[in-house]
């Protein structure tokens, strides 16, 4: 479903990304962990081409983005459904237009389509009823379920989360991860994940993988990363700061 293929990027002289590559098949759920700053959403953004690489591919059901043009590009993106970092929601919209602004654009749903459509969607996220309500009135783990919402309305075929449990506490970090399971579940979809939360990472990933110096330094499922004795790993999944000086 999704391949990448020897990506490079730099932002002037700051090199981020320095030949990654990694495949994900369809349905399957993969977290990528990672030090803060070192290119996961970078890495994030090239999937869904919003960001393009200096040199490597990325191809989405076979089709390099790289090689496609706006219009083209819109269709792959149609295949997304993405969770931002902090849900970015628009704070002077109610939840349900939040959720819906983008079904209005498609042509041939009537209003009561629509609302049916939202109400189906917060019942999955648990919440149910909240269609009036503005986001400053949520917590943070309703906000990120509102963002959810949003990113399955259109039923896509794969969803990319950027640091969901990032914020919240232990118990609403454990409810959103148990929501991101069963929305794979229910809908099937192919679930790629970012974060440097390893409770959530051993909950969530079929496979991890680890981004390191650039490239996908390790790959291998749960128990493999918990028990694997390398050092750079063992330091990353029990919390050991590693010196920066071993990064540059
Ligand atoms: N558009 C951009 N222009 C210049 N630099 C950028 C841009 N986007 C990201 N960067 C830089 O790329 C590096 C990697 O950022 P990125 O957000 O991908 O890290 P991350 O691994 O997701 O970190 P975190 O876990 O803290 O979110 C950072 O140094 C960031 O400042």
């Amino acid at each position: 479903m999704i391949e990448v293929r020897n990506l490079r990027k730099s932002f002037g002289a700051h090199k981020i990304l320095e030949g990654v590559t990694f495949k994900v098949e369809s349905g399957e759920s993969v977290v990528i962990i990672g030090r803060s700053g070192g290119g996961k959403s970078v890495l994030l953004k090239h999937l869904i081409g919003l960001l393009s690489p200096d040199s490597g591919s990325v191809l989405i059901d076979s089709e390099n983005l790289c090689t496609l043009n706006e219009r083209q590009l819109i269709r792959v993106r149609s295949k997304f459904g993405m969770l931002f970092q902090g849900a970015a929601l628009f704070d002077s919209l109610s939840v349900a237009e939040n959720i819906g602004f983008v079904l209005r654009k498609q042509k041939g749903l009537t209003d009561g389509e629509i609302r049916n459509k939202i109400s189906e969607v917060l019942e999955m996220v648990e919440l149910p009823g909240t269609e009036n309500k503005k986001p400053s009135e949520l917590s943070g783990g309703m906000r990120k379920r509102v963002g959810l919402a949003r990113a399955i309305i259109y039923k896509p075929q794969i969803v990319l989360y950027d640091e969901p449990t990032t914020g919240l506490d232990p118990v609403v970090s454990d409810s959103i991860d148990k929501l991101i399971l069963r929305v794979r579940d229910q809908l099937k979809v192919t679930t790629v994940v970012v974060t440097h939360d390893m409770r959530s990472a051993r909950l969530l990933g079929q496979r991890i993988l680890m981004l390191h110096e650039g490239k996908i330094y390790f790959s291998g499922t749960p128990e493999e990363i918990f028990n694997s004795t390398d050092p750079v790993m063992h330091r990353f999944v029990n919390g050991i700061s590693i010196p920066k000086e071993h990064y540059f």
